[in-house]
């Protein structure tokens, strides 16, 4: 059985609709990326997928007793506010030492216990997110834009510690990425968002390809893989987003 299955998803936000007939699932162990532009849905649709955001039409169906791990996009903290990771990882919840250290270990911040949180690397702030995600020992691991503010080999790093999460405890991972064309390569399977799924695929690694060593050079270990959209599909007329058969409108 699926985690999570969304049957015919609409959300209308005041006079906007966000989503329309949005079908969607995610199993045990699954990696999805969900891609699209900006104002796509893509946050509207792991608000709902975590219950914060109601559906306005369709259904929602979640697994029995289901464990959901939120990483934030962003989290601000005033830096002027004294907070070792320790204590971040305590807040609002105490967990004993080997709990949060094993957790910072899954999600490669071994040894920053210590560490203020404002004095920490874009990257390695992430993994304390993850980390503190981790501690509520999910099921699904939901990502929003884990990449935001990193560099390519950051992003590729942490791309691949969200894999070893994966291949560790056997997570599904569900991340979202403003990137349509750059993707986490050990995706199962990237969706294509717009309102409404506009297509979903695979993603490629061509790693010997001109264009993905124009794109990402040979330092990220085939942990980045370029998503070409497939544009062999067919929309529902009704849709209010849909477009010509044969296009993926943003792309
Ligand atoms: N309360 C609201 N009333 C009306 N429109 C809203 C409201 N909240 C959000 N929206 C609009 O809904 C659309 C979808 O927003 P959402 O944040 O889900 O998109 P997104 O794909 O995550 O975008 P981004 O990549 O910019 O974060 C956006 O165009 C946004 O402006």
């Amino acid at each position: 059985m699926s985690l999570v299955t969304l049957m015919g998803l609409g959300v209308r936000l005041g006079r906007h609709q966000a989503l329309s007939h949005v079908d969607f699932s995610i199993d045990k162990g699954e990696i999805v990326t969900v891609v699209g532009p900006n104002g796509s849905g893509k946050t509207t649709l792991l608000r709902s997928i975590i219950g914060a955001q109601k559906p306005t039409s369709g259904k929602i169906v979640r697994a029995k007793g289901l464990r959901i791990g939120y990483v934030p996009q962003s989290l601000s903290i005033d830096a002027t506010l004294p907070l070792t990771v320790n204590r971040f990882l305590n807040l609002p919840l105490r967990h004993d030492r080997e709990v949060t250290e094993q957790a910072l270990s899954v999600a490669g911040a071994q040894g920053l216990q210590e560490r203020q949180m404002s004095a920490l690397s874009g990257g390695q702030f992430q993994r304390i997110l993850l980390a503190r995600a981790l501690l509520k020992n999910p099921d699904l691991l939901i990502l929003d834009e884990p990449t935001t503010g990193l560099d390519q080999p950051g992003s590729a790093a942490l791309y691949r510690q969200i894999e070893q999460v994966r291949s560790d405890l056997g997570t599904a991972i569900l991340m979202v990425s403003h990137e349509l064309h750059v993707v986490m390569s050990a995706s199962d399977r990237v969706v294509c968002l717009n309102g409404h799924v506009c297509c979903h695929g695979t993603p490629e690694i061509v790693a010997s390809a001109p264009e993905y060593r124009a794109l990402f050079g040979s330092g990220t270990q085939g942990a980045l893989a370029l998503y070409r959209h497939d544009h062999d599909h067919h929309h529902h007329s009704h849709d209010s987003h849909s477009h010509e058969h044969g296009t993926c409108d943003h792309a």
